[in-house]
């Protein structure tokens, strides 16, 4: 039985889809995020740079939660996930018009889709990174309207859901589907391993 120190719906489907047993470390508290962790970008950072920072805070802010518990030797698992386009990091949207907003970018173009995964047993923490590239179709305002209406832009990086109805978006991906949706499932049944958890 791992932790899973996330609050996406997501992350767990996809652990379930490989057979981990866990059990979620819910974050709490104010915010968009729901937790305390600032998801703001630093000055001159860059994506790769960001979603591993936010991911290792997330495993961080997790395992102190754990100590308290006294549990040290499970393993905990965070991930983050972000979008790049134009050297630009782009996440989740504040409202239904933002979202109009970043669908209008990524319409017709490819981008960048990033995830880090950490584990860590609170002695060692351990990341790997999914990246992948996805393009868009070109897309109708009509279209990008009717999909925010639907809801399925909301709290998700670059306003979307490769799992839903933005599949009808996608003509292409490089890389990682799972990856994508928010954990990348090949590399972290990689790190899951490397602690000595079999699967
Ligand atoms: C691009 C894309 C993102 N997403 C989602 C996955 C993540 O839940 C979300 C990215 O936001 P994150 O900040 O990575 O995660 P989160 O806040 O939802 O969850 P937590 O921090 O508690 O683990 O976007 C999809 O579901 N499908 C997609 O195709």
């Amino acid at each position: 039985m791992i932790y899973l120190a996330s609050n996406s719906p997501r992350r767990r489907e996809l652990l379930q889809q490989i057979h981990v047993h866990f059990e979620p470390l819910l974050f709490r508290g104010p915010g968009r995020n729901d937790h305390d962790i600032a998801e703001d970008v630093l000055p001159g950072e860059d994506a790769v740079t960001y979603v591993q920072r936010v991911a290792n805070a997330k495993a961080t802010g997790g395992i102190q939660r754990m100590r308290w518990r006294e549990l040290p030797s499970r393993l905990l698992l965070a991930a983050d996930t972000t979008l790049e386009l134009d050297g630009e990091i782009i996440g989740k949207p504040d409202d239904g018009e933002h979202a109009v907003a970043i669908l209008q970018r990524l319409s017709g173009r490819v981008h960048r889709v990033l995830t880090a995964v950490v584990v860590s047993d609170g002695l060692r923490f351990e990341t790997r990174l999914s990246t992948s590239d996805v393009r868009f179709r070109p897309l109708s305002e009509d279209e990008i309207r009717y999909y925010v209406a639907t809801g399925e832009a909301d709290d998700k990086a670059g306003a979307y859901g490769i799992q839903g109805r933005a599949a009808l978006f996608i003509e292409e991906i490089r890389g990682s589907y799972t990856g994508i949706m928010g954990l990348p499932l090949f590399e972290t049944g990689a790190l899951l391993q490397e602690f000595g958890y079999s699967l």
